[in-house]
Formats: structure tokens, C-alpha cells, sequence
């Protein structure tokens, strides 16, 4: 195959594929008001960060890191509605191992953002 029309398949089927994950997002924004709340918790943390000019990767990587397991917990609860609509113990073990893994995240990402925007914030507040 031509070269340039095998690039032009392959930035078409990327571009398709992140439409999906956009969609993906996007459902996900409307249907779980977790998610809604840790991506406005995300929004605010980088705004401090820039506005005290703290550190931006750590702030980056756990926004990431919550964000991205909120959608992962999202899709474990979406293919278990499906796969087990009824009451079943491996149902239940596999969500909670879900959202475990989504507090673990959220429990050092506020760990992280305490360690990073914390002395910045207290020094603004007490004038030092
Ligand atoms: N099919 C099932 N069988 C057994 N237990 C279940 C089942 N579905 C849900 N549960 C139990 O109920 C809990 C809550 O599940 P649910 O699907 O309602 O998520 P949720 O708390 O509404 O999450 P979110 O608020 O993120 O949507 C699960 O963690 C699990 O313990």
C-alpha cells in the first residue's frame, strides 16, 4: 500500500478512536457525579498550582491517576450491570475492588496535593 494513504487510514481510525473516548468521557461526565467532582477537584488543584506557581507535574500525575480510574470504575460497573444484572458475590467483589482502587488514588492524590500546595498556601495565608 502507498505510504501516504496508509498514513491517512491510520490518523482516520486515531481519530476515530478518539471520538469513542471522547464519548466515553463525556458519558461519563453526565452519568457519575463522582467523576463530575473529582474533574472540578482537578480543575481547582491546577489553577492553585499555577496561580501559586507550586510544582505542576506531581498535581498533573495524580489528577490523572484519579481521573482515569474514576472511568476505569465507570466501565467495571457498566460490564457488570450487564454481565450480572441480578445480586451475585464476584459482582460485588469486583466493584468494590474498583472503586477501592479509585479511593487509594484519591486518598494520596489529597496526601500529594496537601505535601504540594499546602506549605505554598500557608505561607500566603499567614503572610510570611
Ligand atoms: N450485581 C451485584 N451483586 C452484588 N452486589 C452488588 C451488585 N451491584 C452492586 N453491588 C454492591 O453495591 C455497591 C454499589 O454498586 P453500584 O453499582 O450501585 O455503584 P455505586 O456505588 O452507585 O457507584 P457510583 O456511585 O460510582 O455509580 C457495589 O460496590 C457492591 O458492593
Amino acid at each position: 500500500m502507498n505510504k501516504n494513504v496508509g498514513s491517512a487510514l491510520s490518523a482516520r481510525r486515531w481519530m476515530r478512536s478518539a471520538g469513542y473516548a471522547w464519548a466515553g468521557l463525556q458519558r461519563t461526565y453526565r452519568q457519575e457525579a463522582n467523576f463530575r467532582f473529582e474533574a472540578w477537584a482537578a480543575v481547582t488543584a491546577l489553577g492553585l498550582t499555577l496561580w501559586l506557581d507550586a510544582p505542576l507535574t506531581p498535581i498533573l500525575l495524580v489528577c490523572a491517576l484519579v481521573l482515569s480510574l474514576e472511568l476505569v470504575n465507570s466501565a467495571v460497573e457498566a460490564a457488570i450491570d450487564l454481565l450480572s444484572p441480578g445480586p451475585h458475590p464476584l459482582a460485588a467483589a469486583a466493584k468494590d475492588a474498583a472503586a477501592g482502587a479509585v479511593y487509594v488514588a484519591a486518598f494520596f492524590a489529597l496526601l500529594v496535593g496537601l505535601n504540594v500546595l499546602g506549605p505554598p498556601l500557608w505561607a500566603l495565608v499567614s503572610g510570611r
